[in-house]
């Protein structure tokens, strides 16, 4: 089967990062760096802190910039008695492109299971913003070898009643827990095998069109250093990228690695 041209997508993670000041100051320095031949290679991302969205956004559509950006999380619900909550419609009019849904931390740390993770993800649908679903094993499941079932359950749960239209459009990041933060890189062979598993089951569920639609990121540890043989792996489509992306000369330096190939 011909493999679609998917277009790499490095979405730099700022976690609990950055307040607004420094948000327009780390998006001024990447802005100034970066040039059109970035851009054109690749959608290039960046997920604020709630309070860092409206000056991101002031700054992007102020001054026409091609970077995109999105939110670290997302409601399952639209309005209401959720103390502490962001809706999809409030990222909406901050035209927010992306949420992450599911991300390791959100699940360790605020309990989300699967439920709740697949409710965020037709959450951002139904406000037009694309989730990027984040999946991915811990160090107990990878070193009982049950890293692909896990992460393919993970699939599952999260995609149930997501149409095939919407899942052409999704963003899925494969996150191994045990690299999050730690150094620790998968292998670009452990990238592939889990990136691979994961396309070929949203085939099943959907068809094989969507699925060679669908881009798959890999997230964990993830520096200019290593990015060029991961992103060499034929089914990783980008980075999802914590700790490198709030360094503007190092996360510059990383997406032009990450397309070089
Ligand atoms: O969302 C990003 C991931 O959790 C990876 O974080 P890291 O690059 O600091 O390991």
């Amino acid at each position: 089967m011909a493999t679609a041209k998917r277009k790499p997508l490095i979405a730099g993670n700022w976690k609990l990062n950055n307040n607004h000041l420094e948000a327009i100051a780390l998006v001024q320095k990447m802005a100034f760096a970066l040039n059109d031949a970035d851009y054109d290679a690749a959608d290039i991302a960046v997920l604020p802190p709630f309070t860092a969205i409206r000056s991101v956004q002031t700054l992007v559509e102020g001054d026409k910039l091609r970077i995109t950006y999105g939110a670290q999380d997302i409601s399952q619900h639209e309005k209401g008695a959720y103390t502490g909550e962001v809706s999809g419609p409030m990222l909406a009019k901050l035209n927010c492109t992306y949420a992450l849904a599911g991300h390791s931390e959100r699940r360790e740390y605020h309990h989300e299971d699967d439920a709740v993770v697949n409710a965020k993800v037709k959450a951002a649908f139904a406000s037009g913003i694309t989730p990027i679903l984040c999946l991915g094993e811990g160090l107990e499941v990878r070193k009982a070898g049950r890293h692909v079932e896990h992460t393919l359950a993970q699939l599952e749960g999260a995609l149930k009643g997501v149409t095939e239209e919407q899942v052409r459009t999704l963003v899925v990041a494969y996150e191994p827990v045990w690299a999050i933060g730690t150094g620790e890189v998968a292998t670009p062979e452990d990238a592939q095998e889990v990136c691979a598993a994961l396309r070929k089951r949203i085939g099943e569920l959907y068809s094989p069109e969507a699925a060679q639609q669908t881009r798959i990121l890999y997230g964990g540890s993830v520096k200019s250093g290593n990015v060029a043989a991961i992103m060499a792996q034929a089914d990783v489509d980008g980075a999802l990228v914590g700790g490198a992306s709030l360094d503007a000369d190092e996360f510059v330096k990383l997406i032009r690695a990450a397309v070089q190939g």
